[in-house]
């Protein structure tokens, strides 16, 4: 990395982000039903931290803090909740000229006909999706 821009270079990146749950054997004492973990990695899992400086996950009003910030691989953040709401996904890079990327989801606790998979025998609900980050004359 320079202070000059590459000329007619472009890179891409490409990420998947989403989250997995997992419906807990008995709910909390706060009525928690799942575990989630939302998160961003490579396409076949990678470290993604040699191009991501860090990731903040901007969550419901009602968890404290409701922005976590991950600057370690994996990207990831796990709690439990009850509900499914958007969650602001804010990618920031090591290029000081790359501005923060954001991408917005939605939480998936429950199975929906071609919008999550299942794994584990159905134990685990996933939902996510692929990107492709792009990089236009990187310095
Ligand atoms: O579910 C929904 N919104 C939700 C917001 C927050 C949720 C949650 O899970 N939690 C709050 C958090 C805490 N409670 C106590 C301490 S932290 C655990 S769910 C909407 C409503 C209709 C459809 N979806």
């Amino acid at each position: 990395m320079s202070n000059r821009r590459q000329k007619g270079v472009i890179l891409e990146r490409g990420i998947v982000y989403g989250n997995s749950a997992t419906l807990l054997a008995r709910p909390t004492d706060n009525g928690h039903t799942h575990k989630w973990t939302v998160y961003v990695r490579g396409l076949y899992g990678e470290d993604i931290s040699y191009f991501v400086r860090k990731i903040s996950f901007k969550l419901h009003e009602s968890f404290s803090p409701q922005t976590r910030v991950v600057d370690t691989h994996p990207f990831e953040l796990t709690e439990t909740g009850w509900g499914e709401f958007e969650i602001q996904i804010r990618l920031f890079f090591h290029d000081p000229h790359e501005k923060p990327v954001v991408l917005l989801h939605p939480l998936r606790l429950y199975p929906v006909e071609g919008i999550t998979t299942e794994r584990d025998a159905g134990k685990l609900v996933v939902a996510e999706r692929y990107d492709e980050v792009i990089f236009n004359e990187p310095t």
